[in-house]
């Protein structure tokens, strides 16, 4: 059976060969399925190889899972045309590529792993350097685990002067010693609670901005901002993003789980909150916002849940945010759906009110494109859209980078998804910067909104070893 693959993967090597002598450089991605992987071991285990380029992004239950490795192609862009210039190259790359496949499996082949920047306006700090406007990684490799069945595709970008089968047969031998590395791999059981030193900055700073966004929402312009915050973090032990990834995965079961590695830093986290996922022309976009604790026992978590669905503050927070999403697929789609009501979403820490909305995508209109059309909704900037980032801009004394953006993937039929990046951390060895916001609105308390980011804040401090 091995032999077999082999010798059809021989005449592949050949033929592409051959090809290329003629045409101008090229991708090639080789698609095996292998034997079932624990994709967070398999991203541990390449920290040896791949300190600094790795990606993990996991959606809700693990349901689906991928592990991005290596750089086979960057693409990045600081500009205001960022999504035109990620389409634009991506289309460009994958015109001249040459798959080798064991049936279509979606999220495997060649993929792009990675996200944008909160707001490209806002002047970027050295916190954030390496994460770029858009920034995204075709990786060298890729594990998928889709429905229990893992796959793992190789891609190398090929000049017509290289010796193809030497690479391949390169990148096979590395493969091989990362499996047999991810099997022997073990996560420490417990994890020892360490110290952390946790240090606030303005906190009266932001306090005073949020009175001051509600009296502008209150003369009339503004509806809704969403107001953020930053703390920092130091440890005694250098922070590790596979640790702090396999407890949110066990703890986080409703959130989408990621990480990206760019050099020295890992921005981790688990979001419950999709922005839009694409299969085919079916999009799925989620409303989500309007929050209250989890109760201690289960009679106080559904009178929390009911008070929070009366609730006209955390309602109207919410229905600015679902009237602006099926306004903006309303445009992109032939037909879009909602329900009335939102219901609730639980996470480990925090309730939320939740509406989500689905769409018929129109024929032309591409995943970037209708990120771009909902980024930022108003469950992350506010309403209407332009004024409210513009606040945010000159309010918050810090830069966002790419908390609160879209993350996510996509591949080369246009399918892929993208979440917000809330309940996240940059880290950086024992430091780390953690972040959190609230949407404001007329009826909004300062007093109220401030404990709802420390709310927020929870998910990523417990993750870090702060129980
Ligand atoms: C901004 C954040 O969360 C957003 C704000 C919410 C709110 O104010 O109720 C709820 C969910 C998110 O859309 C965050 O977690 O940092
Ligand atoms: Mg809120």
């Amino acid at each position: 059976m091995i032999r077999q693959q082999l010798d059809i993967l021989d005449d592949f090597v050949q033929g592409m060969q051959q090809a290329l002598k003629s045409c101008r450089p090229g991708l090639v991605s080789l698609v095996t399925r292998i034997q079932p992987l624990d994709p967070l071991s398999f991203y541990a285990a390449a920290g040896q190889w791949f300190h600094g380029q790795r990606l993990y992004w996991s959606t809700p239950d693990h349901e689906f899972t991928l592990v991005g490795l290596g750089t086979a192609v960057k693409i990045e862009s600081d500009q205001d045309t960022r999504f035109d210039d990620v389409t634009k190259e991506w289309k460009h790359l994958i015109a001249n590529t040459h798959i080798h496949t064991e049936g279509e499996v979606m999220g495997t082949g060649p993929l792009l792993l990675g996200g944008f920047s909160f707001d490209p306006q806002k002047p970027s700090s050295s916190l954030w350097q390496n994460y770029k406007a858009a920034s995204f990684i075709l990786p060298q490799f890729l594990l998928t685990q889709s429905k229990n069945q893992s796959y793992l595709t190789i891609n190398a970008y090929i000049h017509p002067e290289d010796d193809l089968p030497e690479k391949i047969d390169q990148l096979n031998r590395l493969k091989e010693r990362l499996i047999t590395r991810c099997m022997d791999f073990s996560f420490a059981q417990e994890v020892h609670p360490i110290t952390l030193n946790v240090f606030e900055p303005a906190r009266e700073e932001w306090l005073s901005s949020v009175k001051q966004v509600i009296a502008e929402i209150q003369q009339g312009v503004l509806q809704k901002v969403v107001l953020a915050r930053r703390v920092e973090v130091e440890s005694e032990t250098p922070f590790r993003p596979e640790q702090i990834l396999n407890y949110l995965r066990q703890v986080q079961t409703s959130s989408y789980v990621f990480s990206i590695e760019w050099g020295e830093n890992a921005f981790v986290g688990a979001t419950p909150e999709r922005l839009i996922k694409k299969e085919g022309s079916r999009v799925l976009s989620t409303c989500l916002a309007g929050s209250i604790k989890r109760g201690q026992t289960l009679e106080e978590d559904l009178a929390l849940s009911k008070a929070l669905l009366q609730d006209p503050k955390n309602r109207v927070e919410h229905e600015i945010v679902v009237r602006m999403i099926k306004q903006a697929l309303g445009d992109l789609c032939t037909r879009v759906e909602a329900p009335d009501q939102p219901i609730i979403y639980k996470t480990k820490q925090i309730q939320h009110l939740y509406t989500p909305v689905r769409g018929l995508a129109k024929d032309n209109i591409s995943l970037l494109k209708m990120v771009e059309a909902l980024h930022p909704t108003p469950a992350l900037g506010g309403y209407p859209r332009e004024e409210a980032v513009r606040r945010i801009r000159e309010l918050e004394g810090m830069d966002r980078g790419w908390y609160a953006a879209p993350i996510g993937w996509l591949d080369r039929q246009g399918n892929g998804e993208f979440v917000v990046a809330i309940r996240s951390a940059l880290i950086r060895h024992r430091q780390a910067t953690l972040f959190a916001g609230c949407g404001i609105v007329e009826d909004s308390d300062p007093q109220s909104e401030y404990e709802e980011t420390q709310m927020k804040l929870k998910p990523m401090l417990s993750a870090l070893g702060g129980h």
